[in-house]
């Protein structure tokens, strides 16, 4: 099957590819947990041209002056080429904002957007924006969410905050801050470990991260274009992490960390369900209808592939919390792959057995 034969049933069964729109990276973190630094490290890096950055603060330190090349209003252009605003406000206006001006040539192209959250955030709200606004999801994708996580202030933060357990769940990369300060990371690494089986955790000092390591943890490696399936989904870190739908019995360790049977994370749970046969598209619409009827305020992440009965090539579809994206057709399996759907879902307070019990009610298999 060709490419085109791809496209074209897709867009037949209203399955609407992803590619083209740009890819937008969320930068979320707990206050102080050093996503400014990060940012501004990042603003530095050659690799950085044709990226517009979107700094969402509530009068904290901005960006570095040292850097800014030009400043339109506000907007600037720093050394590397990477475009930088500083909101306030309304993320949708600003969004909305760069495309209009990048059509009438006001401002360089760029081809992804990073967003930074401030600290105190629940990052699904942003999320969601980028999900649902007509507008703005036509022209942008989630591509992927980074979370910082302060090594000398994260077991703390975690004890004490839901919402930056929240973050480390349903981040594709974790990036480990101030290990300068805080170089015994062995307890807090199994602890987000456990917490997030899939999300890579880098050790970052002083905000010094390579962007190549930050980027591409979405569907589409941003240089070639084509999906990468395996990495995207990470199923074999979720089965890895089997026991953990076990773990409320006490037996697990976290380091020289207590185990306390109310603690955030432990309420946390990632498992994978599969089906080996083709699946129905609308079926599999009415089950996650039916998942977020019953459960949605406990989903926190979702992303799967799928073989359904409507196209060849695999779909992807993903979700944060009961919003979902509107679904990928990619154009092939990869190369000796035998086709099957795979859906990785982290949900809080929700384990495995009802979810897979409702998933073969409406999918079969
Ligand atoms: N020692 C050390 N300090 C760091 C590191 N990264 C950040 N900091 C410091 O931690 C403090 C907070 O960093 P920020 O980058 O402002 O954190 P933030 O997450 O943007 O903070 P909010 O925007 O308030 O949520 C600053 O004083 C940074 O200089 C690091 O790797 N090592």
């Amino acid at each position: 099957m060709t490419d085109d034969t791809a496209a074209g049933d897709a867009a037949q069964a209203g399955l609407d590819p992803e590619r083209g729109r740009i890819p937008v990276t969320v930068l979320t973190g707990f206050l102080g947990s050093g996503k400014t630094t990060v940012l501004n490290a990042l603003l530095k890096h050659p690799a950085m041209g044709h990226t517009a950055v979107v700094i969402n603060e509530f009068g904290e330190v901005g960006i570095d002056n040292l850097l800014v090349e030009t400043a339109t209003e506000d907007m600037v252009v720093m050394d590397s080429g990477c475009l930088c605003c500083t909101i306030r406000g309304d993320l949708i206006e600003t969004l909305r904002n760069l495309i209009r001006r990048r059509w009438r040539d006001e401002i360089p192209a760029f081809e992804r957007l990073v967003i930074e959250t401030t600290g105190l955030a629940d990052p699904a709200p942003i999320l969601h924006t980028l999900m649902t606004d007509p507008v703005i999801s036509a022209r942008y994708r989630l591509d992927s969410v980074v979370t910082t996580v302060d090594a000398a202030t994260g077991d703390a933060t975690l004890d004490t905050q839901p919402e930056s357990v929240k973050q480390a769940a349903v981040a594709d990369r974790i990036l480990l801050t101030k290990t300068d300060i805080a170089p015994d990371v062995a307890g807090l690494t199994d602890r987000l470990r456990t917490i997030n089986p899939a999300a890579p955790i880098l050790p970052v000092v002083q905000g010094a991260v390579d962007p190549d390591a930050l980027f591409g943890a979405g569907l589409y490696d941003p240089s070639s274009k084509h999906p990468d399936v395996a990495a995207w989904l990470a199923e074999e870190a979720y089965e890895q992490a089997h026991d953990h739908d076990h773990h409320d019995q006490g037996h697990h360790d976290h380091g020289h960390h207590h185990h306390d049977a109310n603690r955030h994370d432990d309420r946390i749970r990632a498992f994978v369900l599969r089906a080996e046969c083709r699946i129905d598209w609308d079926k599999f619409v009415d089950w996650i209808e039916a998942l977020i009827a019953t459960h949605g305020a406990s989903l926190l992440r979702m992303k799967g592939i799928l073989w359904v009965q409507q196209v060849d090539g695999p779909v992807a579809v993903h979700g944060v919390q009961h919003v979902f994206h509107p679904p990928a057709a990619l154009d092939r399996w990869p190369e000796g792959e035998v086709p099957s759907s795979r859906v990785v879902i982290i949900a809080r307070d929700l384990n495995k057995e009802p979810v897979e019990k409702m998933f073969r009610a409406f999918v079969g298999d």
